[in-house]
C-alpha cells in the first residue's frame, strides 16, 4: 500500500462531532476526521482509547478507501440489523423506528449498572416491536462463564440466532460455546473483541470458539486484510460498523458486498444511531437493506458538525503519530 505523506491528509482532514440520538458504549458524541482522498472520501476514527500502533490499522483502512479503493463488489445491496443500545424497555420502540423494518435486531446486553432483569426486559420489547425480526445480543465480554449461562437459559425462549462476545477472550468462548452445546442450548458464539483486539485475529477460529466472527473494516486494516481474515478464518462473517458515518459505513458495505458468502444481515445500520449524519442522503436501510452507492459529506453538514479548534488540534497530532507508526511498517 502506497501511503501518502502527511501533509496531504492535514490538507484534506475534516474532524467532526456528530451527537448521538442515545448514548452508545459511552459516547454521547462521535468525534471522527473524514479525508477527502483522490479515489473517494475516506474516515480515520479510532474511539479515543485506541492507541496508536492499533490505531495504525484504522489508518491503513482510511487509506484503502480514499487512495486505493475498493475490491470488486459480488452484490449491491446489504441486509442490515437495527442496533439497540442498553436503554430501559420503554425506549426500544422509537429507537427501533429510525431503522425502519430490518430482518434482524442486535441487542445490547451486560451493561455495567443493569441486571439480567433489564436485559430480558429490553429483549422482550424489541420482541414486541418487531415481531418479525431474528434477535441477537452483544455483551461486550460483560459477562463470565457462570453469568453467560445463566443468562442464554433465559434468553433462548427469544429464539436467539446468536450471543456475540457474551465473555472475555478465546477460551472464555470456546468454553461457554462447549457449555450451551452440553446443555443443547441453541444459541451459536459471535466472536467480536477476540478477533478484532487480539494480535492474531485467527486464533478464534483455531481454537473452535465460535461458530461465526464480526468484522469491522477499521479495526482491521481494511476491506482487503478483512476479506483475507475470514477466508483465513473459515467462518461465516457478519460485518459490523465502528460507529462510522456514511463513509465509514461505505466501506463495511464493500466488504459485505466483497465476501463470497453473507449468510446474516450486517451491522451496518448505525447511521440511525446519530441524530443526523454528514452525508446527504445518509445510509440508512431502506426496506431492511442499504444500497452500495457512492458517499460525499455535504460541506455545509461538515462546516456545521466540526470540532472546536482544541478538539481539531487533538485530532490532528493523533493523525500525525498514527502516520509516522503506519509510514515504519510494511504492510
Ligand atoms: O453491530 C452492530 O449492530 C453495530 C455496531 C456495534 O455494535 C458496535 C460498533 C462500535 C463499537 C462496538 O463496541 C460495537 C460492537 O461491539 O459491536
Ligand atoms: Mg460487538
Amino acid at each position: 500500500m502506497v501511503i501518502p505523506n502527511i501533509d496531504e491528509l492535514l490538507a484534506n482532514a475534516h474532524p467532526v462531532g456528530l451527537p448521538m440520538r442515545t448514548r452508545f458504549r459511552g459516547i454521547d458524541l462521535r468525534e471522527t476526521v473524514l479525508l477527502q482522498g483522490p479515489l473517494g472520501w475516506a474516515e480515520f476514527g479510532p474511539f479515543a482509547e485506541y492507541q496508536d500502533d492499533e490505531s495504525a490499522l484504522w489508518l491503513a483502512a482510511a487509506i484503502e478507501a480514499g487512495w486505493q479503493g475498493f475490491p470488486t463488489a459480488l452484490r449491491n445491496s446489504i441486509p442490515v440489523n437495527a442496533t439497540m443500545p442498553a436503554v430501559p424497555a420503554d425506549q426500544v420502540p422509537e429507537i427501533l423506528a429510525a431503522f425502519g423494518e430490518v430482518p434482524a435486531v442486535k441487542i445490547k446486553v451486560a451493561e455495567v449498572g443493569q441486571s439480567l432483569q433489564d436485559d430480558i426486559d429490553r429483549v422482550a420489547a424489541v420482541r414486541q416491536a418487531a415481531p418479525e425480526a431474528v434477535l441477537r445480543i452483544d455483551a461486550n465480554a460483560g459477562w463470565q462463564l457462570q453469568t453467560a449461562l445463566e443468562a442464554l437459559r433465559r434468553l433462548a425462549d427469544f429464539g436467539l440466532e446468536y450471543a456475540e462476545q457474551p465473555v472475555p477472550g478465546i477460551e472464555g468462548l470456546a468454553s461457554l460455546r462447549a457449555a450451551l452445546l452440553a446443555e443443547q442450548i441453541p444459541i451459536r458464539i459471535a466472536a467480536d473483541e477476540s478477533v478484532r483486539k487480539e494480535s492474531d485475529p485467527l486464533a478464534v477460529a483455531r481454537a473452535a470458539a465460535a461458530d461465526l466472527i464480526v468484522v469491522k473494516v477499521a479495526p482491521l486494516g481494511g476491506v482487503r486484510r478483512a476479506l483475507e481474515i475470514v477466508r483465513e478464518a473459515g467462518l461465516p462473517a457478519v460485518v459490523s460498523s465502528a460507529l462510522d458515518t456514511s463513509v465509514g459505513i461505505r466501506a463495511g458495505l464493500a466488504l459485505a458486498a466483497a465476501l463470497p458468502e453473507l449468510p446474516f444481515a450486517c451491522g451496518l445500520g448505525t447511521v440511525a444511531l446519530f441524530e443526523q449524519d454528514v452525508c446527504a442522503p445518509a445510509l440508512l436501510p431502506r426496506a431492511g437493506e442499504i444500497e452500495l452507492s457512492e458517499t460525499v459529506p455535504d460541506p455545509e453538514l461538515l462546516q456545521k458538525y466540526r470540532l472546536p479548534e482544541d478538539r481539531v488540534r487533538w485530532w490532528e497530532a493523533r493523525l500525525r503519530r498514527v502516520h509516522a507508526q503506519l509510514s515504519q511498517r510494511v504492510m
